[in-house]
């Protein structure tokens, strides 16, 4: 039995070293090669936390796919159901950030290995077998197998209560036509929703009449990820905000992946979500410290350390605006 399983991309990411630096034109120096993949960089963090996790996902037979492996295994993650193909190379994604805190990504995703996985790689065995199926939007958006892929698991686990969570991680890069559709869909079942703040604005605009409308279909939790700003947490009966911890901030990407992998990792081993919350703010905090998407997850001694450093940190009741309304 896992605690969390997750389907979606595994991509080499390859980093730009300075602000504004483009990739139209020589001499810039690129980081990297990191493991990425915004669904492995989730799995990799719930399982420092010690969950029990696995990953559906192809990567090519090559040292990007190897790359990725071994970190994910190296840090307890059931790498088994990773496929290795022949037909293509493992995925990338080249990032580059702008001084207004942007970023732009070009991806080598559809045509890559990670978006030949397709319905035929869901095993519906093991999605009955997890208690948690974690999906990221950028996976649904990256090829029509994987999303076709990703649907059929997504039907498996409301068919057998298991839980889902979504964070809808959008990358307007990897937008293709179909996307509302699935979105709606995955929306209406989750039982987690793990938003970017900025993802729910681009998704809802004023999004407030849709979070009540989906608290209305069913009691699940909201946690809305807000940068520097914090998260605030809603359900039908508890509405919180929980600050952040103090980081020197190098590199944003792969905190939001961090944030959900440490708070269904801690909700899996019965953590109150007040208490998920102000850890996966904190490990969100340590993952911006580090450059590479996945080089800041951490395991639970490195958040229990900052948050016994920052005892101010604390989650904080205020009003809910959906219980009078539901
Ligand atoms: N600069 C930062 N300083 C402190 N904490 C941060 C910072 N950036 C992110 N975090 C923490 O990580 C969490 C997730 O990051 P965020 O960028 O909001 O996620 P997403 O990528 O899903 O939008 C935030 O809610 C916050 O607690
Ligand atoms: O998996 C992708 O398609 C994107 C990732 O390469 C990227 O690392 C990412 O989206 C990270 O998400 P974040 O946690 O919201 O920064």
């Amino acid at each position: 039995m896992y605690d969390i399983i997750t389907i979606g991309e595994i991509l080499a990411e390859i980093l730009a070293e300075k602000k504004n630096q483009n990739f139209f034109e020589l001499g810039g120096t690129l980081l990297g090669p990191f493991p990425s993949g915004a669904p492995a960089i989730a799995i990799d963090q719930a399982a420092k936390m010690g969950a029990k996790t696995t990953i559906v996902a192809k990567v090519g037979k090559d040292d990007f796919g190897l790359l990725n492996k071994n970190r994910l295994e190296s840090s307890g993650v059931d790498i088994s159901n990773i496929i290795e193909t022949s037909d293509n190379t493992t995925g990338n994604a080249f990032v580059t950030y702008a001084t207004d805190g942007s970023r732009r990504f070009i991806f080598h995703f559809k045509h890559a290995a990670c978006g030949e996985l397709g319905p035929h790689d869901i095993d519906d065995a093991l999605i009955k077998n997890s208690k948690i199926l974690h999906i990221m939007g950028c996976s649904v958006t990256g090829s029509p197998s994987m999303s076709a892929a990703i649907m059929k698991a997504i039907r498996t686990a409301k068919k057998h209560n298991v839980k889902i969570s979504f964070d809808p991680n959008i990358r307007p890069e990897l937008l293709t036509g179909e996307t509302s559709n699935y979105f709606n869909e995955i929306l209406e079942s989750c039982d987690f929703l793990l938003t970017g703040k900025s993802e729910l604005v681009k998704l809802f605009g004023a999004y407030q009449k849709n979070l009540l409308e989906l608290l209305k279909k069913k009691d699940r939790i909201i946690v809305i990820k807000d940068g520097s700003r914090g998260t605030d947490v809603y359900t039908r009966s508890e509405a919180f905000q929980v600050g952040t911890f103090p980081t020197i901030e190098v590199d944003p990407t792969g905190a939001g992946d961090c944030f959900d992998g440490t708070f269904l990792a801690l909700y899996c081993n019965g953590v109150d979500i007040k208490t998920a919350s102000k850890y996966g703010n904190a490990a969100g905090a340590l993952a911006v410290s580090k450059k590479g998407p996945m080089e800041g997850n951490c395991r639970i001694e490195e958040i229990e350390h900052l948050i016994s450093e920052n005892p101010s940190v604390e989650a904080v009741d205020i009003e809910n605006p959906f219980t009078k309304l539901l």
